[in-house]
């Protein structure tokens, strides 16, 4: 059965089947339809009903101003508390059964967004709180199967609103996913696939490329010898991302970013799973190793040269985690990278063994979890910049990242700050930054805010470089220092 309420006297709204009204601010009535009663449905946490205490759920509605409710439908019980002046006496029933709500407090961060004024279901569209992801909730009350009630950690409302049980949430998910149009999983690609089709983006892009960028054009001569910026520095090798990972990027960018739409956690057939996630408050143990941090950005937003900084700055106590490839030559295994087999490699990758891998030049380049927690076993802040399709496999109990999003600023500023910048490109290892490139990263900027912006911790306008690094430096101290909420999973007892 569905709920009609009044927020005040005055306002009715019901649906055709419903015989729930809600009267003040605080409680639902319905009809009971056998009996031609007038019970109360549902009282609201924090409402005028709550905290009198004189009203529960179930109660039967007998008189209003003396006069009886018997038989009447709801809108005529809000008809006559609408017309009614100064103070409106009750008659009621208590209903001597309560059920037992002595419940713990339940806080979640939504997984998906909610609005009850699209909701066919919802019994009360008018007691309904809308949420989008990402935000922290405190249920209330679950004694309803099926609508729960709530409210939002950041709001100072003190009355709580309908929102849907997990199974309600997933029902309604699952209907919104089956009628969107069957999306391709482009990303399900054996390993070997990827150089051929690297192959064909070359093509398409060499059609695309500008003449009056040749000399620049470095593409297939880019030199894989090369390393970027890394140095040494007090006998610790301090490395910014290859530049073969980055190509390989570059390269699959797109493809990767259809499966983002497809397959990601993040969309309504991933939130399905998980629609809230049950949520603590997380203080650090100082003895404990170090929360992994975690930047996401778009490409050419500064993720890799604030990373390099915030090493640079402090190697004794931040660094990044050593990728694997095969060796050559003039590196030194341990260092840049680790190396191992092929045929290993090909089975970490299928036991999902690497946050992020790809092959570049015929060779296999990633980044493994063992890679990261070696680093924070050692004591010290791991600082990683992964694709935002790798948020899910780092989100674990191990390595319980601190995810920091970096947005550029606005399109002005980043002409005056990026003007001796440079991008680096799929045909150029380095070139100054154009308008297009620019407006490309607000855009990128914008859809993974919308795909993914429930995983960011923080937020950071990369706007002046400097000051953008010591915000980063100030976070990752409070990340590892201050109380944070995290996924409950991460805090309970490993199973035996
Ligand atoms: N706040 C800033 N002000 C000026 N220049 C910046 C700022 N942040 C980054 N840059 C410069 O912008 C260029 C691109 O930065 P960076 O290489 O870190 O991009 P990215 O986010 O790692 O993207 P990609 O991985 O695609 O290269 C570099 O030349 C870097 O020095």
């Amino acid at each position: 059965m569905a709920e009609t309420h009044s927020y005040s006297y005055g306002l009715i709204y019901y649906s055709s089947c419903t015989v729930y009204v809600r009267i003040q601010q605080g409680a639902t009535i319905k009809k009971d339809l056998k009996t031609k009663e007038i019970l109360v449905a549902r009282v609201i946490h924090g409402g005028l009903a709550d905290r009198s205490g004189l009203l529960n759920p179930g109660d039967k509605l007998v008189e209003v101003n003396g006069r009886p409710m018997r038989g009447l439908e709801p809108e005529q019980v809000i008809q006559i508390l609408t017309n009614s002046r100064g103070t409106i006496m009750f008659k009621v029933i208590p209903n001597l059964t309560q059920p037992d709500n002595q419940q713990a407090t339940v806080f979640v961060r939504a997984m998906a967004d909610y609005a009850p004024a699209l909701d066919r279901t919802i019994p009360c569209p008018d007691a309904g709180m809308a949420f989008h992801k990402g935000e922290l909730l405190e249920i209330v009350d679950q004694t309803d199967a099926l609508w729960w009630q709530a409210r939002k950690l950041d709001s100072s409302a003190a009355c709580a609103g309908l929102i849907p049980s997990t199974n309600s949430l997933k029902k309604r998910l699952r209907e919104v996913w089956f009628s969107e149009p069957p999306q391709g999983h482009s990303c399900i690609k054996p390993l070997d696939s990827f150089d051929d089709d690297d192959d064909d983006d070359l093509g398409v892009i060499d059609l695309k490329f500008d003449d009056t960028d040749e000399d620049a054009v470095e593409t297939d001569e880019l030199s894989e010898e090369e390393a970027e910026n890394d140095y040494t520095r007090d006998g610790i090798y301090i490395a910014g991302f290859r530049r073969s990972i980055r190509l390989w990027r570059r390269r699959t960018q797109s493809k990767r970013r259809q499966s983002c739409h497809s397959c990601c956690p993040t969309n309504s057939h991933g939130s399905l799973a998980n629609p809230y996630e049950e949520v603590v408050t997380f203080q650090r143990n100082p003895e404990d190793p170090p929360r992994l941090i975690a930047l996401i950005g778009p490409s050419g937003v500064g993720v890799n040269e604030l990373r390099k900084r915030i090493i640079k700055i402090n190697p004794m106590k931040f660094q990044g985690a050593t990728q694997l490839r095969p060796l050559k030559r003039s590196e030194e295994a341990g260092r840049e990278y680790h190396f191992i087999s092929r045929e290993l490699f090909e089975y970490m990758a299928c036991n999902h063994r690497f946050l992020e891998y790809g092959e570049y030049k015929g060779h296999f380049y990633g980044t493994s979890v063992d890679a990261i927690k070696e680093v924070i076993d050692s004591g010290k802040v791991c600082v990683i910049d992964i694709e935002p399709h790798s948020i899910p496999s780092i989100r674990t109990k191990r390595l319980q990242p601190f995810i920091i999003f970096v947005r550029p600023p606005s399109l002005e500023r980043l002409r005056q700050t990026r003007r001796s910048a440079k991008i680096f490109t799929l045909y150029q290892m380095e070139r100054s930054f154009r308008d297009e490139d620019f407006r490309e990263m607000e855009q990128t900027s914008g859809r993974l805010e919308t795909l993914y912006g429930h995983y960011f911790d923080r937020v950071l306008v990369n706007e002046d470089l400097r000051e953008t690094c010591l915000q980063l430096f100030n976070l990752i101290q409070h990340a590892q220092e201050d109380q944070q909420w995290v996924p409950t999973a991460w805090t309970l007892p490993d199973e035996p």
